[in-house]
């Protein structure tokens, strides 16, 4: 079933190959004026066309077992939903197809040139698509290719026993018991990063030149862009909890290793021509193709591969002078004996990628849905007020994992933001092998597409008021109300930010720790308001997914330096 989905690039070039060969060498008359490369290029394409009739019309209307499933209207008869998906903002549709579309738990629609796609909906079918039945769900193979080569293939990308094993040897570094001793560096790091910040607003004011009281108001006052001030203070969070090493971003914005990842992780024309090219061929032939975002990747790459040897040969040398290696995921993950050299280059590429790009993209979206929604801003900036030490105090306050999740109000804040944009908006599973879910028979080769960006808004889990946002869900409202711990909703599985099961986020407690740090700091020094008021309305941002979903065009807000704080 799988080779009739996928097109069987091997297969079409060997079959096109020997024909091409034995018909130049006489061996075939019939074709023998043909040339070998003309002839192998007429059989591929012939063969190619036949593929694309067989997926296009034939397979989804008369033999595809999933076509009693629900699907949405608008289906283009070559490119299916996606002219749809396209065109609205990241996951609108598919919030809108899990809200409007009656459905048993998966909804069917069509990927580009009509690729059948499932979307489960239900917590049934997502605890045994995640939990009970998740090794016999895999990530696309062309995954390893494209993000791989980004991220290095580690947990991230590692599958069935590999996986298992390395999740073992890596699972100590991130227990709570390690995580809470982080808290301080993730306070430290991030009042460093607001106090740089600070520093940036207040010296506009230089430049701006103020005279009276009212220049005074404005000079303290400037348009930062928050993404790229967020993933260089995620980075240095991950530079030194996770690596042992100061990158030194927060303090240096043309800080190299920065740069390299804002260019991997914002999309160019040419990287989305690519990402449509591996939705044909295999990602293997499609990024050997010469053209710049393909050599900027692998450019990239050796970057930051370089940078994680540097760090483990570091390492190595003191584990060699028998020095403590410190309390670093690299140095659980040296002290495991389980890695070897190039694999621990694999995982540190993950850990630095998924450890900051997600977190900087939470705190994108926090600021921007604080600053259109001054109320819950001024709430949120009370409780870190009189809660934590103020950042302008000396006195070095160790700040602990007991005052920060003992704050309500900041992790309400914080678990509505990753509910209503989840960093990672989608993901996909393909069935490994034959299976079943809820009793149904899944052929090797079904794609799933898991959405968090639309489970987390599902009015039938959530309640009616899902599409809003709304802390409070998550604030109880007497001592015996426990179901704010789930922000309300009917089952765990609403809640799909970090996923669930053997392959949900490794990183979740750490995330949630950084990112409430993070955001209380910033909460606590500034007011906060869009440039931009039409960004006021949701549908006007053009969000763009890479790995992680943020405003295109970045998020640009007019940040107010407070006393007092
Ligand atoms: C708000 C921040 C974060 C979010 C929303 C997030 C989300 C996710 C999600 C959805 C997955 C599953 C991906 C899939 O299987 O398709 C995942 C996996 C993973 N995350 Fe995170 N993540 C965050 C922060 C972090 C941090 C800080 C780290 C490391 C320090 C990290 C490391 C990983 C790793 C290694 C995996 C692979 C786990 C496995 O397959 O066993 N993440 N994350």
């Amino acid at each position: 079933m799988d080779l009739f989905r996928t097109l069987p690039v091997r297969s079409i070039s060997v079959v096109s190959l020997t024909t091409a060969y034995l018909a130049s060498s006489g061996k075939l008359p019939i074709w023998s004026q043909w040339s070998l490369v003309s002839l192998f290029l007429a059989l591929w394409s012939l063969q190619f066309s036949f593929w694309l009739i067989w997926v296009l019309f034939l397979y989804n209307s008369l033999f595809s077992p999933f076509q009693d499933l629900p699907t949405p209207d608008g289906k283009h008869w070559l490119f299916g939903h996606f002219p749809i998906i396209k065109k609205f903002p990241t996951g609108k549709p598919m919030i809108e197809w899990v809200n409007t579309l009656p459905n048993d738990g998966l909804i069917r629609y069509f990927g580009l040139f009509n690729q059948e796609r499932l979307l489960p909906t239900n917590p049934k079918v997502l605890t045994e698509l995640l939990t009970t039945k998740n090794y016999d769900f895999q990530k696309p193979s062309s995954w390893r290719w494209l993000i791989g080569r980004m991220l290095g293939i580690g947990l991230l990308l590692a599958e069935g026993d590999e996986h298992k094993v390395q999740r073992r040897n890596l699972n100590p570094a991130f227990h709570f018991r390690h995580i809470k001793n982080l808290y301080p560096i993730f306070w430290s790091k991030s009042k460093e990063g607001v106090e740089a910040l600070t520093k940036k607003v207040l010296s506009e004011k230089k430049s701006n030149g103020p005279s009276g009281p009212k220049d005074q108001e404005v000079s303290r006052t400037a348009v930062v862009e928050v993404g790229n001030w967020a993933s260089r203070i995620a980075l240095d969070i991950i530079g030194v909890t996770g690596l042992g090493r100061d990158f030194g971003a927060i303090l240096d914005p043309g800080n190299e290793l920065n740069q390299i990842y804002q260019n991997l992780f914002s999309p160019s024309k040419q990287s989305q021509t690519l990402g449509m090219l591996n939705l044909i061929f295999p990602a293997r032939l499609v990024q050997l193709l010469p053209v710049q975002r393909n050599a900027d990747i692998l450019e990239a790459a050796r970057y930051i591969r370089n940078v994680c040897h540097d760090l483990i040969r570091a390492k190595k040398e003191k584990q060699e002078r028998k020095e403590s290696l410190g309390d670093d995921i690299l140095s659980t993950a040296i002290e495991s004996g389980a890695f070897s050299d190039d694999n621990l280059v694999d995982q540190l590429m993950t850990f630095l990628a998924a450890g900051h790009e997600t977190t900087a993209s939470a705190m994108t979206w926090a600021i921007y849905l604080l600053s259109k929604n001054p109320e819950i801003q001024s709430r949120l900036r009370a409780e870190v007020r009189s809660r934590l030490p103020s950042l302008a105090d000396d006195s070095s306050q160790e700040i602990t994992s007991v005052d920060i999740d003992s704050m309500t109000y900041l992790n309400a804040v914080c678990s509505e933001v990753l509910r209503y944009f989840p960093p990672a908006p989608v993901t996909i599973r393909v069935a490994a092998c034959d299976t079943s879910i809820q009793g149904r028979h899944i052929p090797k080769g079904t794609q799933f597409m898991i959405i968090p960006w639309a489970i987390n808004k599902s009015e039938a889990l959530w309640g009616p008021d899902a599409r809003e946002f709304k802390p409070d869900r998550w604030v109880p409202k007497d001592e015996t109300d426990k179901s704010a711990a789930s922000g309300g909703a009917t089952s765990n599985y609403a809640f799909l930010t970090f996923l669930h099961g053997p392959r949900s986020c490794i990183g979740q407690q750490f995330a949630k720790a950084e990112f409430a740090c993070m955001l209380a700091t910033w909460v606590g020094r500034f007011e906060m308001e869009l440039e931009n008021k039409e960004e006021e309305d949701e549908e006007k941002i053009s969000i763009k997914s890479t790995l992680t979903a943020r405003p295109e065009k970045g998020l640009f807000v007019r940040l107010k330096v407070l006393d007092g704080w």
